[in-house]
C-alpha cells in the first residue's frame, strides 16, 4: 500500500470516501511473498470497494503521451471523415462510435464519442472463422502514427492486465497462473473516449451509471469526472492521480469477477458527470476468451446462490450488453437480424446499484 495520505478509509463494506492506492511494482518481483502481498491488497480493495488506483505499473509515459496525441488528432478531423470508420460498418464491432450511439442507465444518450480497438485477430483465426461476435481485425484510420501508437499502448496495458489477472488469481487463493489459459484471443476492448465540452447541454452525463461487463478494467483519464458509487449512495470522485511522477491507473472489478466470487468482489457502479473541461479517457476492458464459462469458484459456490450468479459465457454477456446499449445493434435486434443470446441479463444487473434497487423493491409493500 502507498502512504496513508493516499489510502482509502473503508469502514463497513462499501463505505468508502476515496479510493486506495496500491503499488503493484511488487508483482514484478521474483519473490512470491512480494507478489502475494500486492495480491492481498488488491483482494481487500476488490472486496470492500471494487475500485482502486494502481501505481508502480511501469507503463512508459511516452506511450501514454503518444496515445493522447493521436487520439486528439483523430477527434480533430471532420465528422464525415470520422464516420468512414463507423463501428456499424463491417463485422467485429470495432471503430468509431459517434456521440449519441450509446445509451446507459439514464435512458439518455451519453455525451461522448469513442474509438474502439480490439485484441487483433487474423481473418483465419478459428474464433473469426466460427463467426464469434466481437472478435476480428481492427479498423485503422489513415492517420500517420495512429496504428503504431495504439498498438504499442495496447500491448503494454494488456501486459499489465495479465499481471493483474495473476494477482487476482493469488488473491482468490488460486495458483498464480490458474486463469492464464483462458486469455488467448479475448474480446478485450481498448476505448479512446473523448468527452467534448458542451456548455449549453444541461445535466448530460458523460456516461450514465453502469458496471463494466468484463473481468476488470484498467483506466487512464486526463481530467476529473469519474464518480464511483459507495454503499451510502454517495458518488465519490476518482480524479486522475500522479504518484512519484507516474500517472496512476484506476482499476475496477467487472461483472465477471463478481460472478466468479458470487458477489464477494463487487462490480461497483460508476459514471462520468457532465464535463466542464474537454476530457479523454482510455479504458481497457480485460476479458477472458469469448467462450469461457464463468461461474462461482468452488469456495464461493453455494446451493442457494443467487440466480444472478448462474454460469454464463463471458462473450455472450458482453455481446448481449452491446446489443442492448448500442443504437445500431438495437435496431438490428428489432429488425430480427440479430438475437440476444439465451439467458441475457439486463444492463445494470450487477453491482451495488442493482442490489440497492433490489433491496428497495423487496422492502416496498405490495
Ligand atoms: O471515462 C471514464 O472515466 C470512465 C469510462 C467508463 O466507465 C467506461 O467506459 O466504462
Ligand atoms: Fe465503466
Amino acid at each position: 500500500m502507498n502512504s496513508t495520505s493516499h489510502s482509502g478509509t473503508p469502514g463497513a463494506r462499501g463505505e468508502f470516501f476515496r479510493l486506495p492506492v496500491i503499488d503493484v511494482s511488487g508483482l514484478r518481483s521474483s519473490r512470491l511473498e512480494d507478489r502475494q502481498a500486492v495480491a492481498d491488497a488488491i483482494g481487500d480493495a476488490a472486496r470492500n470497494i471494487g475500485f482502486f488506483y494502481v501505481s508502480g505499473h511501469g507503463i512508459p509515459a511516452a506511450q501514454i503521451a503518444a496515445l493522447r496525441a493521436t487520439a486528439a488528432h483523430f477527434y480533430a478531423q471532420d465528422p464525415d471523415w470520422k464516420m468512414k470508420h463507423y463501428i456499424g460498418l463491417g463485422r467485429g464491432h470495432k471503430g468509431f462510435v459517434p456521440e449519441g450511439e450509446e445509451i446507459y442507465g439514464t435512458g439518455r444518450p451519453d455525451h461522448k464519442e469513442a474509438y474502439d480497438i480490439g485484441f487483433e485477430a487474423a481473418d483465419d483465426h478459428p474464433q473469426v472463422l466460427a463467426g464469434l461476435p466481437l472478435i476480428g481485425g481492427n479498423k485503422w484510420p489513415e492517420l500517420p502514427g495512429f496504428q503504431q501508437a495504439v498498438q504499442a499502448y495496447y500491448a503494454s496495458v494488456f501486459a499489465l492486465g495479465m499481471q493483474l489477472l495473476q494477482a487476482f488469481a493469488l488473491a482468490l487463493g488460486q495458483e498464480e497462473h490458474a486463469f492464464d489459459s483462458y486469455v488467448t484471443c479475448p474480446p478485450s476492448k481498448l476505448r479512446l473516449i473523448h468527452y467534448p465540452v458542451d456548455p449549453s447541454a444541461e445535466d448530460v452525463l458523460g456516461i450514465g451509471a453502469h458496471t463494466d461487463y468484463e473481468c476488470f478494467t484498467l483506466l487512464l483519464a486526463d481530467q476529473a469526472g469519474l464518480e464511483v458509487l459507495n454503499s451510502l449512495g454517495q458518488w465519490i470522485d476518482a480524479p486522475p492521480l500522479t504518484i512519484d511522477g507516474e500517472e496512476a491507473y484506476v482499476i475496477n472489478v467487472g461483472d465477471m469477477l463478481e460472478v466468479m466470487t458470487a458477489g464477494a468482489f463487487v462490480a461497483t457502479s460508476h459514471r462520468v458527470r457532465k464535463v466542464t473541461t474537454e476530457r479523454y479517457s482510455f479504458p481497457l476492458f480485460f476479458a477472458c476468451d469469448y467462450a469461457t464459462r464463468i461461474r462461482p469458484l468452488p469456495q464461493f459456490a453455494a446451493a442457494d446462490a443467487a440466480p444472478l450468479y448462474e454460469e454464463l459465457s463471458i462473450g455472450d454477456h458482453m455481446w448481449s450488453m452491446a446489443l442492448q446499449t448500442y443504437r445500431y445493434l438495437g435496431e438490428k435486434v428489432r429488425r430480427g437480424e440479430l438475437q440476444l443470446p439465451q439467458g441475457a441479463r439486463l444492463p445494470s444487473s450487477f453491482g451495488n446499484f442493482a442490489k440497492e434497487e433490489a433491496a428497495v423493491h423487496a422492502a416496498t409493500p405490495g
